[in-house]
């Protein structure tokens, strides 16, 4: 127990003593804890070694300018702690609870001076949910020092984030060479120098902090701070203890503001077995925002139901020299502010996200139409078309009911350039990173080079997935082209049989079981589920087997009109140019 000479209170907060002789810094957290009402004697904190990587001298370098501590510098010490289960814990269980007195929230940010200035100010701030949490940590760090109550719990915070890449050296940079990654590393780093220098202008920041001990608290609070309600007010925090599990996915905790005790809870969701570590799970999230916002990656970062969140932007351009660039930009503009100017679009894609993947194929339709499938979104859409904006069961976010909504320039010959165009674009992706996907997983396999927990691990495994969406995508593209030639192939075959009628040369059966034949293809895409993701199945079998129904329709239409028919049957089949094939 700590020694009630060394405790002060103050609106019923129990001040830690800063006896420098006292045992640790974790048991001086756990008895100001405790002594402010705090239950958690299920469980314990446990410190991890760190990852070892032999590093430069720069990458040293680095690491020491963003050491941010609010007194003297400790030896280099673990930033990887967890929290443990001390006996076994039953499901529901409340684990944890964390008194109201001992968070810090967003309104005591805003009740400083400098949150004050704030507040008066209008600045638009980049991280306007996090900053009122960071002055808070900062502001009392500098002006309370170790006469904080919070004191104790500032020990414990991890001192150099030197996980998060917006700290990581040239060296631990280049392991994400072809990224997309490194361009958001930049913007957060551009991003918080623009809110550090914005708020200099209006509050005395300088004087609390520099601008790297400013970086420091923007990760420190965007790794660590929970979304609650409280008092029915949404607000966030910064909660010790709870603030120390890990992530892990399917989730095994739950936690909440608890309103009856005044406390923020932990409830096991299952059992735990005693010394298991208890975690926490962030959310699903693709890989580059645990690296970005949290300094890790998740090696298998994959939902029960096999759904894998990793996701990569692909930017899409028109040219300004189009003659249909205005009708086109207006297509990708539908249902969205009107910016007359567009000349690239942005989609995140990730393997069986339905919204991203509709938004990506109306965009590559938009891209690639011609003049007479624009001029044609304005007929109606014939009973086969109409099953193509038939939305699945998932809830719809309005950009996916936009997407929906639009009628797309819809024919064979599109989706081939869409293809065509999707796969050009994913192999130029794919051409900027150093290393294939295949070394990539060799490499992972190897933990003496990529050490768990490291950030040369955490970087490899974020492109290893960047390029497994890629190459899904380009498998997509593929499979698709392959499906549209066997359909059009089938077209010249009943077009050539449309004339041999036309010859009175007797009518040719169509064989629709040959084995090269769409059906075929078709049934096989539906048997083999495992060959192909169910996304590129459904793609081929409904959006190009509509088509197909369609023109093979249309064609038969021609054949029944009267010869004196002017528009040919093979204006149809618009073939795209063959040199673009080399793509595939
Ligand atoms: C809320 S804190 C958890 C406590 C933290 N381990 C500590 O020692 O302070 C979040 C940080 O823990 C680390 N972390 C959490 N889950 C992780 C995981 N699954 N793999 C690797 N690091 C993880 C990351 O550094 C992350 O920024």
């Amino acid at each position: 127990m700590m020694n009630s000479n060394t405790a002060s209170s103050n609106n019923g907060r129990k001040y830690a003593g800063t006896d420098r002789s006292h045992p640790d810094k974790y048991e001086r957290f756990e008895e100001w804890l405790r002594e402010n009402g705090a239950q958690f004697e299920m469980l314990e904190l446990r410190e991890y070694d760190s990852p070892k990587v032999q590093e430069n001298d720069e990458a040293e370098e680095k690491k020491e300018q963003v050491t941010f501590s609010c007194h003297e510098q400790d030896e280099a010490e673990s930033e990887m702690r967890g929290v443990h289960a001390r006996t076994h814990l039953p499901p529901n269980s409340v684990c944890m609870a964390i008194p109201r007195r001992c968070l810090i929230t967003v309104e005591m940010g805003q009740d400083t001076p400098i949150g004050q200035a704030i507040l008066r100010s209008d600045l638009d701030l980049d991280a306007p949910k996090h900053i009122f949490l960071m002055i808070y940590l900062l502001w009392d760090r500098k002006v309370n020092g170790v006469n904080s109550f919070f004191h104790p719990y500032y020990e414990i915070l991890p001192k150099t984030l030197s996980n998060m890449p917006i700290f990581w050296s040239q060296e631990e940079l280049d392991y994400l060479k072809g990224s997309y990654l490194l361009q958001q590393i930049d913007d957060r780093n551009e991003a918080i120098a623009e809110d550090y220098y914005a708020i200099c202008q209006i509050a005395p920041l300088a004087k609390i902090c520099t601008l790297d001990e400013f970086k420091w608290a923007r990760m420190c609070v965007c790794s660590r701070n929970f979304g609650l309600q409280i008092d029915g007010h949404r607000t966030s925090a910064l909660v010790p203890h709870a603030d120390m599990l890990n992530h892990y996915r399917p989730r095994e905790t739950k936690w909440t503001f608890d309103e009856e005790r005044q406390a923020f809870t932990i409830t096991t969701l299952q059992s735990i077995p005693a010394g298991a570590q208890v975690y926490d799970s962030y959310g699903q999230k693709c890989n580059h925002r645990f690296l970005l916002n949290y300094g890790f990656a998740v090696e298998d970062n994959r939902e029960l139901d096999g759904f894998c969140p990793n996701e990569v932007p692909l930017e899409l351009s028109l040219s300004p020299d189009d003659p249909l660039f205005s009708q086109k930009s207006e297509l990708w503009m539908r249902g969205e502010v009107h910016l007359s100017k567009i000349t690239t679009k942005r989609v995140r894609v990730c393997v069986a996200n339905n919204e991203n993947h509709r938004l990506l194929l109306s965009l590559l339709r938009a891209m690639n139409a011609s003049e007479e499938e624009l001029q044609s979104l304005s007929s109606p859409v014939t009973s086969d078309m109409r099953s193509l904006f038939v939305p699945d069961h998932r809830a719809l976010s309005p950009i996916y009911r936009s997407v929906r909504d639009i009628r797309h320039p819809l024919s064979l010959a599109n989706e081939r350039l869409a293809m065509l165009t999707l796969l050009h674009t994913v192999s130029s992706a794919l051409a900027k990173y150093p290393t294939s996907l295949a070394s990539d997983k060799e490499d992972l396999l190897d933990e003496q080079r990529y050490p768990p927990f490291s950030n040369k691990r955490h970087a490899k495994i974020q492109v290893r997935g960047e390029k497994e969406v890629l190459h899904h995508y380009a498998r997509f593209a593929r499979a698709a082209l392959d499906v549209i030639d066997v359909i059009e192939q089938e077209l010249k075959e009943e077009q050539q049989r449309g004339v041999e009628v036309q010859l009175g040369r007797g009518v040719l059966s169509e064989d629709t079981s040959r084995s090269c034949g769409y059906d075929y293809i078709a049934r096989k895409m539906e048997e083999d589920e495992d060959v192909l993701h169910h996304t590129i199945v459904r793609y081929c079998v409904d959006v190009l087997g509509s088509l197909r129904k369609e023109e093979m329709r249309s064609l038969r239409r021609q054949r029944a009109l009267p010869s004196t028919n002017t528009a040919s049957p093979a204006s149809m089949i618009r073939k795209c140019d063959p040199t673009a094939d080399s793509y595939c």
